[in-house]
């Protein structure tokens, strides 16, 4: 079957994907799940279920739900919104679904998805950095909490086709900027969950707990490191800021989990090794904030999967 847009992962961003899609009057996405239960599920509930918080209304979104082993559809546009640690099990997903000329957008936070997709599909990969902050509250409900843009753009060349995206979007109420610099959105973002996503994970709470004054103080240990890699890659952040734009972006976002927060609270895997560990792996080694950050939040991972956890 012929689609222009289908998405993997309908998870917290994936289902919120889906909802601005539907506000622009697209009602056939297929999205590929990593479960069948919970393909069986959207069935049952004919959608998956968004409660805009925003305008504080609750939405059925129908879509096609798919399982991810079963690659039935031809796809012009590919959303890939799982997380980063499940995006080598999509790949070959993405070569069966993805139809001639068709373009896909990673959308996962943190360095290394990117990359890896365009090892294998060259330059019909554009890179995309999620500006809205969504909590997944079960496998087939999902709270979006604000935040109404995309940044997207590929790496080797203008990626014209996403226009498409852009005007679809703009339709449903989602900027979906396109830009010829995506490296640098990518690593500005890389800065902002650096902070709140292990800040957040660590003390199990919502994003705001970023602007509370330890927050604050590990926030500027953190980019400090954060800036130094980035020059070396030829990027160059200040301090203050930096700063500024991590605080506006927690208030845009205050009441959401991160995803790592969800992912810690749900006693799953984090993105931690494509965010945090990715700047102390730059530092070359040594015992940096982020490093140490890192560990930590892999104690937590341990514990989750031991029995040692306290429930
Ligand atoms: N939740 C948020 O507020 C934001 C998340 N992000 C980033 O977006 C990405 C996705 O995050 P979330 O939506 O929060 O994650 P999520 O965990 O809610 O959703 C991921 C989905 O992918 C599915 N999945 C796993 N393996 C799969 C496979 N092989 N095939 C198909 N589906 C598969 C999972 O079952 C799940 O439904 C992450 O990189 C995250 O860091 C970025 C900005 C905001
Ligand atoms: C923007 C933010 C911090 C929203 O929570 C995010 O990217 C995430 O949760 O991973």
């Amino acid at each position: 079957m012929s689609h222009d847009i289908c998405i993997i992962g309908g998870g917290a961003v994936g289902s919120t994907l889906a909802y601005f899609l539907y506000r622009a009057g697209v009602t056939d996405i297929p999205v590929y799940f990593g479960h069948e239960e919970t393909v069986r599920a959207v069935l049952l509930e004919k959608g998956v279920r968004v409660y805009d918080k925003v305008e504080n209304r609750d939405y059925i979104v129908p879509i096609i739900p798919r399982h991810y082993s079963s690659p039935i559809d031809k796809c012009r546009f590919i959303l890939n919104t799982v997380k980063a640690y499940s995006v080598p099990e999509t790949l070959r997903l993405m070569e069966k679904i993805m139809d001639v000329g068709g373009v896909i957008v990673m959308l996962q936070n943190g360095i290394g998805s990117l990359e890896l997709a365009e090892e294998r599909f060259g330059a019909r990969v554009a890179g995309g950095v999620v500006y809205f902050g969504a909590e997944r509250v079960s496998p087939v409900y999902t709270v979006y909490h604000g935040g109404r843009t995309v940044i997207a753009g590929c790496r080797h060349g203008l990626c014209m086709e996403l226009t498409e995206l852009n005007r679809v979007f703009k339709l449903g109420g989602l900027e979906f900027r396109i830009v010829s610099n995506i490296d640098y959105y990518r690593w500005l973002k890389l800065a902002l969950n650096a902070v709140v996503n292990p800040l957040t994970a660590i003390s199990r709470s919502r994003n705001s707990i970023v602007l509370s004054r330890p927050g604050l103080e590990l926030a500027s240990l953190i980019l400090a490191e954060f800036i130094e890699v980035a020059g070396k890659h030829g990027f160059r952040f200040e301090l203050n800021r930096l700063l500024e734009y991590v605080v506006n972006n927690v208030r845009s976002t205050g009441d959401n989990y991160s995803s790592m927060a969800q992912d810690v609270l749900n006693k799953s895997p984090t993105e931690i090794d494509f965010i945090n560990g990715f700047i102390a792996k730059e530092l070359g080694g040594g015992s940096s904030i982020n490093k140490i950050i890192t560990l930590m939040i892999h104690l937590i991972e341990e514990s989750n999967k031991s029995k040692n956890s306290v429930q």
